[in-house]
């Protein structure tokens, strides 16, 4: 089994620190990264992430002068980018690559998502390697996946990426959503998994053995949330069960990589809001964790409730 291991924590993690990643920390991070045995270091949004947010850190601009800070650190074959197709314009992907980043993920939604296939040709001709994220996949429906992925492959995406962005995914569930998903494409499908429910590092499990050879994970799980599957102990399990994996993979510096998390950053250390737990169970975006917030435990979840049957 090979397994092509994405870091996500400067850009999912951002999500706890408005993105406000020191360069240094974000330097050392993709040096201790690719140490640890990442394939590829995801550095930052391009322009921004879903929705505006005030004072955009380092890690959500994701500019030129970053991207090549990046890649003279680390070597322009482990910089990753993502990007909504909203967010850029014609000019960005050729920039990007001329800076050092190598591969680019393109977030595509269920619906309205031609804009997407544009830049997935482009960002082909540039030379990038190119994969296409589905957010928050436990609200598409097969059909629609069927569509999209196809199209998305059509247009040259290399990989297909479910991302469990409510968290809320079992593992039965993502065994169904990569096998589905791999029939459509025959090529590489990837998780991206949340941990509301801390099924991230289970989800993950089931999608590698439905097929899944692309994975996501940030270290000490940071990431919108309660965060992603956490890299230390996902690093750790193949390690144990996977001689292929094994022979890329040093735990040491990603433990080091941890600590190091730990004393620079306030916002990596690891928690469980309980709002995102609830968001988790009801399957409900991050948008609805205000109307979650301000009474008690259980007029949230009569909220959420309320919420998951309305939509
Ligand atoms: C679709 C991307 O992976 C963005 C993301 O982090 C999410 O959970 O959604």
């Amino acid at each position: 089994m090979s397994i092509v291991n994405i870091d996500v924590t400067l850009r999912d993690g951002g999500y706890r620190n408005g993105f406000n990643f020191p360069l240094d920390y974000a330097l050392k991070h993709a040096r201790l990264s690719v140490e640890s045995g990442f394939d590829w270091v995801e550095i930052a949004y391009r322009k921004g992430s879903l929705l505006p947010i005030p004072n955009l850190g380092l890690t959500g601009r994701g500019d030129d002068e970053f991207i090549a800070a990046v890649a003279r650190e680390i070597g322009a074959g482990r910089v990753a980018m993502i990007l909504h197709p909203k967010n850029i314009t014609e000019h960005d992907l050729p920039a990007m690559y001329a800076a050092g980043a190598r591969l680019v993920r393109i977030i595509l939604p269920s619906q309205g998502y031609e804009r997407g296939l544009e830049y997935i040709r482009q960002a082909k001709d540039v030379g990038f390697t190119v994969g296409v994220n589905f957010a928050r996949i436990s609200k598409w429906s097969g059909r629609a996946i069927v569509e999209v992925a196809t199209a998305a492959t059509d247009a040259g995406a290399e990989c297909v990426y479910l991302a469990d962005s409510n968290g809320s995914l079992s593992p039965v569930d993502t065994t169904d959503l990569t096998t589905l998903t791999k029939s459509v494409t025959g090529g590489p499908v990837g998780l991206h998994a949340h941990n509301n429910l801390g099924l991230a590092l289970a989800n993950a499990i089931s999608a590698v053995a439905a097929g899944a050879t692309w994975i996501d994970s940030s270290i000490q799980g940071m990431g919108k949330g309660p965060g992603n599957l956490i890299a230390e102990q996902w690093l750790a399990h193949l390690d144990r069960t996977d001689p292929e994996s094994a022979a890329r993979l040093h735990l040491g510096p990603a433990l080091e990589l941890a600590d190091l998390l730990l004393a620079t950053i306030p916002e990596g250390t690891p928690s469980l809001p309980l709002p995102d737990l609830v968001l988790g169970r009801y399957d409900l975006p991050v948008e609805h964790r205000k109307d979650l917030l301000g009474g008690s435990h259980r007029e949230g979840i009569a909220t959420a409730r309320t919420l998951a049957t309305v939509r």
